[in-house]
C-alpha cells in the first residue's frame, strides 16, 4: 500500500471538506484532521475482563503490522502526516465496538499549513461537498434507564461510597433521539465547532461530539493532558457567572473530585515519564453549556514507549470512571444499568510515528441512520445531591440536544 502526503493550497474550513457519507473529524478552532473513505478498518470483538486492555494491545499489533505494510511519501513530515488511523475504544473490555479506521483520504490543517493524505495510486481530488442536510423533526425518546431510576441510582451510590472504601465514582445514563431519515453527522458537527471552540469535535464510525477533555496529546516524546473533573452551570447573567465559577473553585467537594482525577492520572503516567509537570490548583474552562475545573498536564514520554500502551494505562481516569478505579469499574457494572459502548473511552487519531491526539468521548451521541443515542455522567461523591447530579447530565446533554436541533 502506497500513502503520499502533499501541501494544500486550501482556505476552506477542514469540516467543510467532508462528504456526507462516513466523515471522520478531529478538530478544533478550524484545526486538525477530517478524513473519508476506508482503505483498511479494525472492528474489535468483546473481552472478557472489564478492566482488561486487550483492546489496546490487539489495536497496536493491527496498526504495527498496518504501518509497517505502507510505503510514505510525505513532504509534510509532522504530527497528522503521513498514514494516520482514526480510532475509537469502547469504555468497558466487555463491550465489543472499539473501531480503528486508516481513511483513504485525510486533510490536515495545523499552524495554518494544510496537506492532504492519499491512500493509493489514484488521485483524491477534493470534491465540492454538498452542503449539510438539516436533522428534521426528532422524537425524543427517554433512556434505558428513567431519570427517576437513575437519581435513585445516585442516591444508592452516594450509600455505597459512605459505607465502603469507594471515593468515587462516575455514573452516566443516555436518552435517544429519533429524526424521519438517516443523519447527515456534518450538520451537528457544524454547530458543535461553532458552539464549542475549546472542544474537539470528533466523529469516528458514528459516535460524534464535541470533548473538552484531552486524554493525550503526543507530538514526538512531548505529552499534554487536560484533567477535567468538577462542574458548575453557567450563570445567566455575567454576575452569576462568576459567582457560580468562584463557588466552584472554592468548593472542597468539587477540589476533592479534581484531585481525585489529577492523582489518577499521575499515577496512570508516572511509569512511562522522565518528567511530568501539574500546576497545584485547577483552572477554570468554561465552555457554553458548563464550566470545569480544570488541570493540564506536561510530560515527556521515556523512549520506545507505544503510544496505545500509553493510552491503555490511562482509560479509565477518574473524571469517567472513578476512585479507585477498578472498584468504581465494579459499581458501574452494577448499578449503572445501561452499556457505555463507547462513550466514556478514547477517541482520536494516530500516526506511523505514534504521534496523535486522543479525548475522552463525552458530551456524544452514537449516531447510526436515523438513531441518535446521547450520553451524559457526573462524578459521584460522598456529599453528593442526586438531583443536583442529574441537573448536571442534563447540562452536558445540552451540547448534543443543540447540535442535534435545527
Ligand atoms: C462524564 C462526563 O464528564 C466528566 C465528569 C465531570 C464531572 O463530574 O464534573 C466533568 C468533566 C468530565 O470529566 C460527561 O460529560 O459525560
Amino acid at each position: 500500500m502506497t500513502v503520499r502526503t502533499t501541501a494544500l493550497p486550501e482556505e476552506r474550513a477542514l469540516l467543510d471538506l467532508l462528504p456526507p457519507a462516513a466523515p471522520l473529524s478531529w478538530v478544533r478552532r478550524g484545526e486538525g484532521l477530517v478524513a473519508w473513505g476506508t482503505a483498511a478498518r479494525l472492528d474489535l470483538p468483546a473481552e472478557s475482563e472489564r478492566s482488561g486492555v486487550w483492546r489496546f494491545t490487539a489495536a497496536a499489533e493491527w496498526l504495527e503490522s498496518l504501518f509497517a505494510g505502507i510505503t510514505v511519501d510525505d513532504e509534510v513530515r509532522r504530527p497528522g502526516s503521513g498514514p494516520v488511523v482514526f480510532g475509537s475504544f469502547t469504555f468497558d473490555g466487555r463491550d465489543a465496538g472499539s473501531t480503528l479506521v486508516l481513511p483513504r483520504v485525510v486533510v490536515g490543517r495545523r499552524g495554518g499549513r494544510t496537506w492532504l493524505t492519499v491512500v493509493g495510486e489514484e488521485d483524491a481530488p477534493l470534491a465540492a461537498a454538498p452542503p449539510p442536510r438539516p436533522v428534521g423533526a426528532l422524537r425524543w425518546l427517554p433512556g434505558t434507564v428513567g431519570e427517576d431510576a437513575w437519581t435513585s441510582t445516585v442516591a444508592r451510590a452516594v450509600e455505597r461510597i459512605r459505607d465502603t472504601g469507594l471515593a468515587k465514582v462516575v455514573l452516566a445514563r443516555d436518552v435517544v433521539a429519533e429524526a424521519a431519515h438517516p443523519i447527515d453527522v456534518r450538520t451537528p458537527l457544524a454547530r458543535l465547532a461553532a458552539d464549542y471552540p475549546d472542544c474537539y469535535v470528533y466523529s469516528v464510525a458514528g459516535l460524534t461530539g464535541a470533548t473538552p477533555e484531552l486524554l493525550l496529546r503526543r507530538a514526538g516524546d512531548r505529552l499534554e493532558s487536560l484533567v477535567l473533573a468538577g462542574t458548575a452551570p453557567r450563570g445567566a447573567t455575567g454576575r452569576e457567572d462568576a459567582a457560580l465559577a468562584e463557588a466552584l473553585l472554592a468548593s472542597a467537594k468539587d477540589v476533592e473530585e479534581h484531585a481525585y482525577a489529577v492523582e489518577s492520572l499521575r499515577e496512570a503516567l508516572g511509569p512511562f515519564c522522565a518528567e511530568l509537570r501539574a500546576p497545584r490548583r485547577p483552572e477554570l474552562l468554561r465552555l457554553a453549556n458548563v464550566q470545569h475545573l480544570a488541570t493540564p498536564v506536561h510530560a515527556t514520554l521515556a523512549p520506545g514507549t507505544a503510544t496505545l500502551r500509553v493510552l491503555a494505562a490511562l482509560h479509565p481516569t477518574a473524571a469517567v470512571g472513578g476512585t479507585p478505579t477498578r472498584t468504581a469499574m465494579e459499581v458501574i457494572g452494577e448499578l449503572e444499568g445501561m452499556r457505555r459502548d463507547r462513550y466514556a473511552g478514547p477517541v482520536g487519531w494516530i500516526d506511523a510515528h505514534g504521534n496523535g491526539e486522543w479525548g475522552i468521548a463525552l458530551r456524544c451521541a452514537q449516531i447510526d441512520g436515523a438513531r441518535a443515542r446521547l450520553f451524559a455522567g457526573a462524578g459521584i461523591v460522598g456529599d453528593s445531591d442526586p438531583r443536583a447530579e442529574l441537573a448536571e447530565t442534563t447540562a452536558k446533554f445540552r451540547a448534543m440536544r443543540a447540535a442535534l436541533t435545527d
